[in-house]
């Protein structure tokens, strides 16, 4: 929590002003009860109407600029606590943003949405109500205590007994509650995660006629979460009840004693009056501090997991020294790569060796989990080799900065991937600064011509929830087509035509051969038709290469692809 308070730095004159505003406020609460006290026991005793029409008025006054004090001291201390909470869910965004894969995997998509939202949102409550009890609860509370003593000394020895109690009552309580709260954030994120799965699989729930089961699922996690809510919250509403008692046992107590003392002439009935209020905000100023109690260790428990997020060392980062590039343009070198994911015991990807240029198209070909897909994560480097080293353009890819590795790479991924906007929109992520022409070229490559066209407002067109109302073979065009856009010197496809009919992936080949004469072309395929032109196949199995040539030399010369390709194509079609 103390690590978050950094990020109120830029408001620390707000914060500044809230606090002596609360100050004056406390020190007016401070200051009424004695001016009521003087009105009993100085006007109304001596039957003084104009003295008491004075202090009355003083007293006015003083409630009248308290009033004000705290109603800015809110206004301004909420706006500071959004305001806050708005910088640190930026700060959280732009970390995870740096995140290589491995750490989406360690916390995980739904975690990471609590964490930015709900978590923050706990932590900002508590922002409010620290900034306003940081001034006013001990003032309060040891004011009081001051005040109490000055209007009678040994009534106060009632304090000796009630704030003790009072303080092991609030410590009891924070300690049940404590480990709850914990648990609470990861109930939710528990929650989320199944919802999460939920509105992303609906259509395969409901082909599997899963309903009943998700519903379950969810009923579950809900319940759970309740459960535990409801558990937090009976320990929260005993505090009331029971602090409201010690408040009451206490005045009884005040009264009691101070109407003996009063008997024998040692207090006045204004200052018995003055400090039964005292006691009051005494008791109030702790009961503040424990819904304190309550609400730091929920808000510590969201802080510690925004703290994770933010602590967690990227494990792809830049090197410190970025090496310039050599002038050379697409080529790209593997030298005995060695891969592992994190806790395989397998390596993903072993001994891998080749090199690619420009002008060259290199179809990457093998059975499902062969490590295709390993192998192009390992060129935009969303994960880092393990052994050997990958080159591109003569430079070891972790010796040159992400962006620049990144820019020379245009990247059609397994599932195509579209954002909420126009089709336009998604086309120019490729490239910001697209003119509607390049735009246009690039979809006519992309064979997305002819349903754009059909489309109601043709580039115009909204692609609704990252394009759920367009069909996944348009989905993977149109993220060719952005691909295309960027004009990069490297064009990795994987497994980007696989929802093509072979008539358009035939076309989008031919297309893109023309386009692109002058790049290079990483195609991950399954089928042996997209990949049999290609200048150089890589056979991948079991994570090794165990053959590489074009389509004629493999035919005689590897296996693993003589099975693939007699699995695909007739006798007549191989011959
Ligand atoms: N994030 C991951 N964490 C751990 N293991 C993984 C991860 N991704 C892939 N693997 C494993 O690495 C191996 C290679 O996977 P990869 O996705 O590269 O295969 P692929 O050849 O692309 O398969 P497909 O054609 O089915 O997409 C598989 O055994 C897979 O289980």
């Amino acid at each position: 929590m103390v690590q978050l308070l950094k990020f109120l730095r830029p408001y620390i004159t707000t914060v500044a002003i809230v606090l002596i505003l609360l100050f004056f406020q406390s020190l007016g609460e401070l200051y009424l009860p004695t001016l009521m006290s003087d009105i009993v026991d100085k006007g109304i005793v001596n039957g003084d109407t104009p003295y008491i029409l004075k202090i009355g008025g003083l007293m006015l006054l003083v409630a009248l600029g308290g009033t004000i004090c705290s109603i800015t001291a809110t206004f301004l201390s909420s706006k500071t606590a959004a305001a806050f909470s708005r910088d640190l869910r930026g700060k959280v965004f732009s970390r995870v943003e740096t995140y290589s894969l491995h750490e989406f995997d360690k916390i995980g998509t739904a975690s990471l949405i609590t964490r930015t939202t709900n978590d923050i949102n706990q932590v900002q409550q508590v922002m409010i109500m620290g900034l306003r009890m940081m001034v006013s609860a001990p003032m309060m509370c040891i004011g009081g205590i001051i005040m109490a003593v000055s209007k009678d000394a040994k009534l106060s020895l009632i304090f000796v007994v009630v704030i003790p109690a009072l303080a092991a009552l609030i410590f009891s309580v924070a300690r049940k509650a404590l480990p709850l709260f914990k648990v609470m954030q990861g109930k939710l994120d528990k929650l989320n995660l199944v919802l999460r799965e939920n509105l992303i699989g609906i259509r395969v729930i409901r082909a599997f006629n899963r309903v009943d089961h998700e519903k379950k699922r969810f009923n579950d996690a809900n319940r759970d979460l309740t459960e535990n809510a409801i558990r937090v919250n009976k320990i929260i509403a005993a505090i009331m009840p029971m602090m409201m008692l010690v408040m009451n046992f206490t005045t009884i107590a005040i009264i009691w004693f101070g109407s003996v003392r009063i008997d024998n002439g040692n207090m006045q009935v204004g200052d018995m009056m003055a400090f039964i209020q005292y006691a009051m905000q005494i008791m109030f100023s702790l009961i503040m501090v424990s819904m304190m109690f309550v609400m730091v260790p929920r808000a510590s428990a969201s802080a510690v997991r925004i703290n994770e997020v933010l602590d967690m060392v990227p494990e792809i980062v830049d090197a410190d020294e970025i090496k310039e590039m050599d002038r050379k343009k697409g080529f790209v070198e593997f030298r005995n790569v060695n891969f592992y994911y994190p806790g395989a015991e397998q390596p993903a990807l072993q001994d891998i060796t080749f090199h690619v240029g420009p002008g060259e198209i290199t179809a990457i070909i093998g059975g499902t989990g062969s490590g295709k897909s390993t192998l192009i994560n390992l060129i935009t480097r969303f994960y880092d080799v393990n052994a050997g080293s990958i080159l591109v353009d003569g430079v070891d890819v972790r010796e040159m900065s992400q962006e620049s590795l990144r820019a020379k790479i245009g990247l059609v991924p397994q599932k195509a991937v579209l954002f909420t906007g126009t089709v336009a929109d998604n086309i120019r992520y490729g490239k910001e600064s697209a003119s509607d022409e390049e735009i246009r070229r690039a979809a006519e490559t992309a064979q997305a011509m002819e349903f754009i066209s059909g489309m109601e407002n043709g580039f115009e067109s909204i692609l609704a929830q990252g394009g759920n109302n367009v069909s996944g073979g348009q989905k993977q065009r149109l993220a060719i087509a952005r691909a295309l856009v960027r004009r990069p010197e490297i064009y990795i496809f994987d497994d980007s035509f696989s929802a093509l009919d072979f008539k358009t992936d035939a076309k989008l080949r031919a297309a893109l051969k023309r386009e692109t004469k002058e790049a290079t072309l990483l195609i991950v395929a399954q089928r042996v038709s997209t990949v049999i032109d290609a200048d150089r196949i890589i056979v991948l199995d079991d994570g090794k290469i165990v053959g590489m040539g074009n389509h004629k030399e493999l035919l005689k010369g590897c296996m693993v692809y003589r099975e693939i390709v007699t699995s695909q194509l007739s006798e007549e079609e191989i011959a």
